[in-house]
């Protein structure tokens, strides 16, 4: 499952510079509309520094990053477009969900963010709930959910911002094998259905192969050849 090196016209186009003693990152990654690449690799390897820096919360030293033509970084350029307004849905391994506030009001706050009525962000925030299976728990604040439902809620969050692309770093680990296949079928329905990239950060090989049309495998901070 490697992407033939032809060019794309829409969806993400990155290079990668991040310099640091520890690991430095030096990345190409092309995700056409419409498609899924996992990255995948050891510990260590960058595959979270690469999602976090597309994402605009790690400095770049170096190279682009290009949503559907639109040039969100550009270091040579002098460019950075800041997180928030650079239209990705994030999934993060920690989930960083609002530990006070209900799982509800975590989705609404993410479709308000994007432009939604309050009351529109609350009947879309239900919606999302019951697709990834959390209707009984709208109410609960976020801290009071198992590692799992934060997990769940995370993805409902990232889908209900109507995300121009989906970032997502391990995403279903906390999930049972049910949920897990459930979600992977939310997710490839909605880059399918919203013709969006997305970046899929995993170390399981069935969400690769079940959910990914592309593999990009990363190991010190540099891409594998293929
Ligand atoms: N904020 C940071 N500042 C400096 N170095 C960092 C920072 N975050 C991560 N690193 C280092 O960058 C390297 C890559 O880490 P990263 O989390 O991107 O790897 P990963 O491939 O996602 O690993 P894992 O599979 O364990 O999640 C590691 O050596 C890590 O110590």
């Amino acid at each position: 499952m490697n992407r033939p090196p032809e060019d794309i016209r829409t969806g993400l186009l990155a290079h990668l510079v991040v310099a640091r003693p520890a690991l430095g990152l030096d990345l190409t990654l092309q995700v056409a509309a419409g498609e899924v690449v996992a990255l995948v690799g050891p510990n260590g390897a960058g595959k979270s520094t690469a999602l976090h820096a597309l994402a605009g919360l790690v400095p770049l030293q170096g190279g682009r990053v290009v949503l559907d033509d639109v040039v969100l970084e550009d270091v040579e350029a002098g460019r950075h477009v800041h997180a928030e307004h650079r239209g990705f849905g994030v999934v993060f391994q920690d989930h960083r969900l609002f530990a006070h506030l209900s799982a509800l009001e975590n989705v609404a706050f993410a479709r308000r963010a994007a432009g939604a009525t309050a009351s529109a962000a609350r009947t879309e925030a239900h919606g999302w709930l019951a697709e990834v299976g959390l209707a009984d728990v709208t109410h609960q604040r976020a801290v009071r959910l198992s590692g799992g439902q934060q997990q769940r809620v995370a993805l409902a969050r990232a889908l209900a911002a109507r995300p121009r692309a989906l970032l997502l770093d391990e995403p279903f680990t906390a999930l049972d094998a049910q949920t897990r296949g459930a979600l992977r079928a939310l997710v490839r329905r909605h880059v399918d259905a919203r013709g969006i990239p997305a970046v899929l950060v995993t170390h399981d090989a069935a969400d690769a192969g079940d959910l990914a049309d592309w593999v990009v495998t990363l190991h010190e901070g540099r891409r594998r050849p293929d």
